[in-house]
């Protein structure tokens, strides 16, 4: 989890949820409100509108930045936009690199996947019998897959009766370490299994050239954000604050307001 010195709530734009444009749905903002959180982290004040405004995203932020949200928000607006689906049909899929951090994606996104009537969550990692997996896809159905590089191509190899063809958004959490532990064959295998006609969102906390090139294979023009720590100069030299600024691949730049 995120490290005290990074904690958003330290960081916090003067964006309020409820002021993104396109707006967020009413269940989204009492889900958000339900946890306590009022105004954007930067990232969150920046992807939010990018992904939900259909563009793809690669995104440049550090551990505790508040990411999660940033992609769970608009994965679950779009969806509530989308025809809903037919029990296998999977409508997204996000994929991170330690179980540990999927099941923390699972856990966050549950309350607010829950404002829509008809979309499954699957958490899909190592560990647990592989069988047992695809036993509860079929009987369950899945819409919206989260889970580790392994445990998702090996299901999406395994099993025929999952329809990827509708499918919305697929986020690559942590891409550098993704690519670190060597998940580089698997990520290949889940993308050309996907459409090519849909939104991605690429969340790295370092840009090596690994993952300049996973940006390149799996992203189509995406808007850059980059999320950096500031020393305030004014009344405390010692605080920092968290800026986002984006731009897309035309060099626009789309600065979202600080604090
Ligand atoms: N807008 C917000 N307002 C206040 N707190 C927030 C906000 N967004 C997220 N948080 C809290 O900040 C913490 C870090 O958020 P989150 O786990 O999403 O960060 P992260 O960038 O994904 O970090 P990690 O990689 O460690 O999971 C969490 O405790 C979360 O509940």
């Amino acid at each position: 989890m995120a490290a005290e010195d990074n904690n958003p709530n330290k960081a916090l734009t003067n964006t309020r949820f409820s002021d993104l444009n396109p707006p967020i749905s009413e269940p989204v903002l009492d889900a958000l409100s339900r946890s306590g959180f009022e105004f954007c982290t930067p990232v969150q004040a920046a992807t939010i509108p990018l992904l939900c405004g259909y563009k793809d995203v690669a995104v440049d932020a550090a551990t505790g930045s508040g990411k999660t949200l940033a992609f769970v928000i608009p994965i679950v607006e779009i969806l509530r936009r989308a025809s809903p689906p037919q029990p296998h049909q999977v409508m997204g899929v996000i994929i991170s690199p330690t179980r540990e951090l999927s099941s923390q994606i699972f856990k966050v996104a549950e309350p607010f996947i829950s404002t829509l009537s008809n979309v499954r969550p699957m958490l899909l990692v190592g560990g647990a019998e592989v069988k047992a997996d695809m036993r509860k896809i079929e009987e369950e159905g899945a819409n919206l897959l989260i889970g580790t590089p392994g445990r998702l191509s090996d299901i999406m190899e395994r099993m025929d009766a999952l329809d990827f063809r509708n499918l919305e958004i697929l986020i690559l959490d942590e891409a550098d370490r993704l690519l670190d532990m060597g998940f580089q064959k698997q990520i290949s295998a889940i993308i050309s299994r996907l459409p090519k006609l849909r939104r991605t969102g690429l969340f790295s906390a370092t840009q090596t050239e690994a993952v300049e090139e996973l940006s390149k294979a799996g992203l189509r023009n995406p808007v850059r954000v980059e999320v950096r720590a500031e020393v305030k100069r004014q009344k405390d030299l010692t605080s920092s604050q968290q800026v986002a600024s984006s731009k897309t691949p035309s060099g626009l730049h789309l600065d979202s307001q600080p604090d």
